[in-house]
């Protein structure tokens, strides 16, 4: 078994984690990392998260928070149960027994933020090419109206503008966070990083992938019809 603070065996990179968090089992972690590597070959398959772009979680714990998240740098078409991490609120890493600790993805940071302030308990960040284009596009949000898919996302089809929100880019996921949190609709599931990617979340990793679907479906339509 390994500790805690030992290094990734595919990156030779330490994880810098908290004590181990003795209320989740290595089982509920390796499940959720099933899922998530599940979720990510998918998408891979779509080229929304080439190579090693991209990444997703979902929430083992509320109180505390702790998500299950990629581990960072390594191919997103290829993901096992077990590239997966375990982190707190700040995205810092949280050491499980049982579960080596990898380099948790360099955005876990924003998905504990978005966990936190939307109550969703999945998260997906893809690199869809039409999220870059259309933050270009419309940097200050895009506006959609009028078309069936939006109902994929909890809105009304008709009589009702849904903006997707876009905020600047950073790495600093600290930063980012304020500007997700200054921006983000509660109503609407999905806010676009300029120069960047897509952010969308859900109940669950199934609900989180339905949104971002039909999201970047949307984000094609607004493209080719602009
Ligand atoms: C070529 S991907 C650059 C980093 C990024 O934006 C991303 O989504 C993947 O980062 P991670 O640390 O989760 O592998
Ligand atoms: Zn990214």
């Amino acid at each position: 078994m390994t500790g805690p603070h030992s290094s990734d065996p595919l990156t030779g990179r330490e994880a810098r984690g908290g004590g181990p968090d003795g209320a989740l089992s290595a089982e509920r972690v390796f499940a959720a990392g099933a899922r998530l590597a599940a979720e990510s070959a998918r998408f891979n398959g779509f080229g929304w998260m080439r190579g090693t772009s991209g990444n997703l979680s979902e929430v083992v714990g509320r109180d505390p928070l702790r998500l299950a998240v990629t581990a960072s740098g390594l191919d997103k078409g290829e993901l096992a149960e077990t590239d997966v991490a375990v982190v707190g609120p700040d995205g810092a890493a949280v050491g499980v027994e049982g579960v080596t600790p990898l380099v948790p993805s360099a955005e876990a940071g924003l998905h504990a933020r978005v966990a936190a302030l939307t109550g969703a308990d999945a998260v997906v960040h893809v690199h869809a090419l039409s999220a870059v284009v259309a933050a270009h596009h419309w940097p200050r949000g895009v506006r959609l109206r009028d078309v069936e898919t939006l109902k994929g996302i909890g809105r009304l089809a008709h009589d009702d503008e849904v903006v997707i929100p876009v905020i600047r880019n950073s790495q600093d996921m600290v930063e980012l966070g304020d500007r997700f949190e200054e921006a983000f609709d509660p109503r609407t599931p999905a806010v676009l990083v300029a120069s960047h990617g897509l952010y969308a979340w859900g109940a669950d990793l199934k609900r989180a992938r339905h949104v971002t679907e039909c999201v970047e479906w949307l984000l094609s339509y607004a493209i080719a019809t602009r």
